[in-house]
């Protein structure tokens, strides 16, 4: 079933596209990628689909409800990002006792748990938190409403690496023992790999691609070996990386469809096949159009 549905949106600010032609549904009890490069319009999707702001044009659907202003989305779906407030004579334990009158799910002992954990002290006040601290007890909140459609904008954000280890984890055995719908926007693809069923890629404010983890592993294969013999066997195909790596060696990426050569015969000429990590995939397929860091250096 869709809990999500999304048709030919397009989000403008003044005369700027931030989304067009966004199409999509996300299923139940699913953990969804949502990646791309700055300013691509991750965390304006997320809001719409929130109801913290709304298209400009096209339909979105929540639970087959549209979300912006409706209460039945609020309740049931949260956006968890660096941005939220929480009222300022609030300490950490006020906002959770709050928070069970308002998320039908919340798990208390839960929250407490992980507060104690990550060593966070209830009586201290969110606004007295570093940027890590903040973002995980912000992550912890979003954990522990268990809401049926739960968003993270960028969660990890200031966490050093042994937290954001546990956050996963965490993340994960929740799931695993109340699945629902997760979509986790991130700049770190490598790290949660492990966590995600499908990758919703943004590029520009479109969709450039939308496909399981195992489908995006198998959408394209590395050519690492000499500059003339891959030129040669990759003519008139598209390619969607390519770098020289050493004066005569050449590293190409190509579309798995495409490849469809005889591997012995590029053996042969010295050219090995390389699988093509889901994170270098994404990268390759949003690349700069202005060319390489290196060509900035370059006269
Ligand atoms: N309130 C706003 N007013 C004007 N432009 C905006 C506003 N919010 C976002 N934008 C523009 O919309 C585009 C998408 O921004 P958005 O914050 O959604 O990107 P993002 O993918 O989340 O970026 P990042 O990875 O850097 O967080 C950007 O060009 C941004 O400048």
């Amino acid at each position: 079933m869709s809990v999500i549905q999304c048709e030919n949106i397009e989000k403008k600010f003044r005369k700027k596209k931030a989304l067009q032609n966004i199409t999509f549904q996300i299923e139940d009890e699913k953990i969804t990628g949502l990646v791309g490069r700055n300013g691509t319009g991750k965390t304006t999707l997320l809001r719409i689909l929130a109801g913290f702001t709304k298209q400009t044009s096209g339909t979105v659907t929540v639970f087959d409800k549209t979300p912006f202003n409706n209460l039945f989305v609020s309740a049931n779906s949260i956006l968890i990002n660096d941005q939220m407030q929480f009222p300022g004579s609030f300490n950490l334990q006020d906002i959770l006792n709050y928070a069970t009158e308002f998320y039908g799910k919340w798990d208390a002992e839960l929250a407490a748990r992980l507060l104690q954990y990550f060593r966070l002290n209830p009586q201290s006040y969110h606004s007295d938190l570093s940027k890590g601290m903040k973002n995980t007890f912000n992550f912890i909140f979003g954990l522990a409403t268990r809401c049926d459609v739960t968003l993270f904008d960028e969660p990890i954000n200031g966490m050093d690496e042994a937290v954001r280890k546990d956050v996963y984890r965490a993340l994960l055995k929740d799931y695993l023992a109340y699945p629902r719908t997760i979509i986790i926007s991130s700049h770190f693809l490598d790290e949660m790999e492990h966590l995600l069923e499908d990758i919703l890629l943004l590029d520009e404010g479109k969709v450039a691609l939308h496909k399981s983890l195992d489908e995006l592993r198998e959408y394209a294969v590395g050519l690492l070996g000499p500059t003339e013999a891959i030129k040669r066997w990759t003519a008139g195909l598209e390619v969607l990386h390519e770098k020289q790596v050493v004066s005569n060696q050449m590293y190409t990426v190509l579309k798995a469809q495409d490849c469809t050569f005889n591997e012995q015969q590029l053996l042969q000429e010295g050219i090995a096949f390389m699988p093509v990590s889901a994170n270098d995939l994404c990268l390759y397929l949003t690349n700069s159009r202005t060319g390489d860091i290196d060509d900035v250096f370059n006269e």
